[in-house]
């Protein structure tokens, strides 16, 4: 389990973004985030990678309680989460080939004696061609980049996977695609998954469960509405 229990979360002091917000994602199941734009679906996923510091709550990786975020997470914490983001092209270093952008966890880690198989077999999977696999950024298309950093949130075998709108810049069948890929991982693999996106359609067919977060506060004299957590119509 991936779990998030009172997380207090933003960017400028005194203006949280998530403010007591409880989360959990079991290994096996997706569970899907929906929300209006700005109500803090990044800020958690941000959160839940490890790669922002919450100002108060825990994140627990598998019963683990975290003890460290971005630099600070431990090694073993940071790599059994995998992270999607919706921009493929702000994702990457644009000099890399994509054959590097998928290897860049496994180098990272010093992996090396794994990098060339465990590449191969993960482009097969993802429908990236040899030829692709040569090309720089600029010389793919949004859906071709996309497959590449699914396969590289998949090269370490994360046992989560966060996908924050991996699929808004999408056609449908590379949409279909990626899913059916998580799907896979989820049923064969026991990956736990939050898929974040504003399609609901999509959410209701592909997630076990979805979440919605509350919209932006609207201030009511004195009564500060809750924010950044699930809504009583979870379903
Ligand atoms: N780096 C940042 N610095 C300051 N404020 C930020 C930063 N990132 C996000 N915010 C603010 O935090 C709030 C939540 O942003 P976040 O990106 O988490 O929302 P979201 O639900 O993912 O939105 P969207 O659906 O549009 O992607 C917004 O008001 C946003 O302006």
């Amino acid at each position: 389990m991936l779990s998030g229990t009172g997380l207090v979360a933003g960017y400028r002091k005194g203006t949280p973004v998530l403010n007591g917000m409880d989360i959990e994602i079991p290994a096996g199941s997706v569970v899907g985030l929906a929300g209006p734009s700005g109500c803090g679906k990044s800020t958690l996923a941000r959160v839940l990678s490890l790669l922002q510091q919450p100002w108060a709550g825990r994140v627990s990786v598998d019963g683990a309680v975290v003890t460290g975020f971005r630099h600070a997470a431990p090694r073993e914490q940071r790599t059994a989460i995998g992270l999607v983001f919706q921009q493929p092209r702000q994702a990457v270093d644009p000099r890399f080939t994509l054959w590097r952008i998928i290897a860049e966890p496994l180098h990272a880690l010093g992996r090396s004696e794994e990098l060339s198989g465990r590449v191969a077999e993960l482009a097969e999977h993802l429908g990236v061609s040899d030829e692709l696999l040569s090309r720089r950024p600029h010389e793919v298309s949004d859906g071709q980049l996309q497959r590449a950093c699914l396969a590289r949130a998949l090269a370490v075998r994360p046992r989560y996977l966060v996908c924050d709108e991996m699929t808004a810049m999408l056609d449908a069948s590379t949409t279909a695609a990626l899913v059916r890929v998580v799907d896979e991982q989820v049923r064969d693999a026991g990956t736990g998954v939050l898929a974040i996106s504003h399609d609901e359609r999509l959410l209701e067919r592909w997630a076990h469960r979805v979440v919605r977060l509350c919209p932006a506060p609207v201030w009511e004299g004195d009564r500060r509405p809750f924010r950044g957590g699930p809504t009583p119509d979870e379903v």
